[in-house]
């Protein structure tokens, strides 16, 4: 089966303004990708066109194996937009029955409940959007987003609006939806909930890729270790050989050890090293 998403030097300029530089990219099926920069890094402007929304000024690419803008394509793309408003006047039943009519969606009564289900709005389905409180709302996008079980689900900042709570409930979904196999684009700036999520990211700056690969690449192995004292943390960077006469060494010297865990580079301290000026 052909990828998910290719990307071959994809571009956007607006006047003089380099969007997108040139991203080269491949989601295979069922993966989850994690699509990360800077605000004004080009990571919208790649979604849109991506979807077909926004031309590209250079280079070309494929969804779910057809050419972008595609309209086959993107009847099996979920799309949850960084910035969305339904009508305030109509139901959550209702914002999702316009959408499944648009996509003529056969049985849609029952594939309403079930995204109703799957995010947590099923006791609200009745209620007015404007009733909702602005986690509530982007959970209905998210629901709009899962209607009709699409192939490839792309998120645009899933979980901006969304308390701990809310956000634990995304992550859940997003191993659901790998579970079934749908593939996940994930745009977003919290790095903790990407490294928990996706096997792969993608770093975009000023409209360039600077770094892409597995989350373990990008984060590199554990180095050292952090070691529990009683007055607190301490870290020793030693090879994990020499773990075992570290502690030794620790405890003949008088130390009580509460606890010894591997050092690991977070995305987040990655992220800022490789996008920070230095
Ligand atoms: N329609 C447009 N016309 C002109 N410039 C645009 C347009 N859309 C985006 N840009 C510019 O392109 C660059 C990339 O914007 P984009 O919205 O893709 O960034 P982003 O990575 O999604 O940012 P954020 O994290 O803030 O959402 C920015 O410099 C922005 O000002």
């Amino acid at each position: 089966m052909a990828d998910a998403i290719v990307a071959r030097a994809l571009a956007k300029r607006y006047g003089r303004v380099d969007a997108l530089h040139g991203l080269t990219l491949r989601v295979a099926r069922g993966e989850c990708l994690g699509f990360l920069g800077p605000n004004g890094a080009g990571k919208s402007t790649a979604v849109k066109m991506l979807l077909g929304i926004v031309r590209p000024t250079g280079g070309d690419g494929e969804l779910l194996g057809r050419p972008l803008g595609d309209r086959r394509a993107r009847r099996s793309v979920g799309y949850l937009p960084e910035l969305f408003r339904y009508p305030g006047w109509q139901s959550a039943r209702e914002v999702l029955a316009l959408h499944a009519r648009l996509m003529r969606l056969a049985g849609a009564p029952r594939a309403i409940d079930a995204v109703l289900d799957e995010v947590g709005l099923r006791e609200r389905a009745g209620d007015r959007v404007e009733t909702f409180s602005k986690g509530m709302q982007q959970r209905l996008g998210l629901a709009v987003a899962l209607l009709g079980e699409p192939e490839l689900v792309v998120l645009d900042e899933p979980t901006s609006a969304l308390d701990p709570l809310g956000r634990s409930d995304v992550r859940a979904l997003i191993e659901r939806l790998r579970a079934r196999g749908t593939t996940v684009f994930l745009n977003s700036h919290l790095l903790g909930e990407v490294e928990r999520v996706c096997d792969r990211v993608c770093i975009v700056d000023r409209g360039r890729v600077i770094a892409q690969g597995t989350v373990d690449a990008l984060t590199g192995e554990p180095r050292g270790v952090r070691v529990l004292l009683d007055d607190g943390w301490h870290d020793y960077d030693v090879a994990n050989a020499e773990v075992p006469e570290l502690v030794a060494r620790l405890v003949q010297g008088g130390a009580r050890i509460q606890a010894v865990e591997p050092r690991h580079t977070s995305l987040e301290e990655r992220f800022l090293a490789l996008v920070r000026p230095s």
